[in-house]
């Protein structure tokens, strides 16, 4: 069954890891009004990924300093379900996770939702598209990961492609508005063919975040989607 067109769309989600964090509040706003849609906010525990970064703190501080912008809440911790009502609480907007740091998959999504937050499934780059099942039907968002967690500025894995397109036809199967979500390596010149093999919503840290006008990467980025779905 082909998608519902109000979800088949291009979000642009950058991630703050690549921001300033001196001048976080800031850089949130200024890469909104540059023509982001939403603000990945990358979790890690430096347990589930070798790496420490941000929490609800930092969610709700934003949310203060007036960010109105959805929050794409990317948990990269074990275990997962201790920090969803923070995060709820803190104003995200969506809370995605690891299968692998969840004990209970269904169970964490359900906790997410009932917390009132939109629920993503987050697949490595080996992890099998097989872990949507069952589960799918009852997520808002699959996150394919076209790097290994734990780091911005890495290179784009090549086969992410090919397993965007075997989601895509998942979710198309499945009927509902889930959304696709591609994060890691993301950059003007390769959005083009991520977003023909299915994606329709985009983390970029370092290609944003990287560059000194927000604005002009971001038009770039949006130019190359419309581009490849014309095609
Ligand atoms: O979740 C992660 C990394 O684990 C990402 O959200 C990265 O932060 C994206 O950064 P770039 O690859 O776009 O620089
Ligand atoms: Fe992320």
């Amino acid at each position: 069954m082909p998608q519902d067109p109000a979800v088949n769309d291009c979000i642009i989600a950058p991630s703050i890891l690549s921001a300033d964090f001196a001048r976080l509040g800031q850089e949130v706003d200024e890469v909104i009004a540059a023509g982001a849609d939403w603000v990945h906010f990358d979790v890690m525990d430096n347990h589930y990924v070798p790496n420490l970064t941000i929490g609800p703190l930092v969610c709700e501080a934003l949310r203060k300093h007036g960010v109105t912008a959805p929050i794409d809440v990317h948990l990269m911790v074990e275990p997962v379900d201790r920090l969803v009502p923070d995060f709820a609480k803190a104003g995200a907007t969506l809370v995605s996770f690891h299968p692998e740091a969840s004990r209970h998959v269904h169970r964490t999504v359900q906790l997410i939702k009932a917390e009132g937050c939109q629920a993503g499934l987050v697949l490595n780059p080996a992890t099998p598209v097989e872990v949507l099942d069952y589960v799918l039907e009852e997520l808002d968002l699959v996150l394919l990961m076209s790097v290994n967690p734990g780091f911005g500025g890495q290179a784009f894995i090549p086969s992410a492609l090919e397993k965007l397109k075997a989601v895509r036809a998942r979710i198309d199967a499945c009927g509902k508005p889930i959304r696709l979500e591609i994060d890691g390596g993301v950059k003007p010149d390769n959005i083009g063919a991520i977003a023909a093999a299915g994606a329709d919503t985009f983390v970029a840290g370092s290609a944003i975040f990287g560059q000194r006008d927000y604005a002009d990467v971001i038009r770039r980025m949006r130019q190359a989607v419309t581009d490849a779905r014309r095609k």
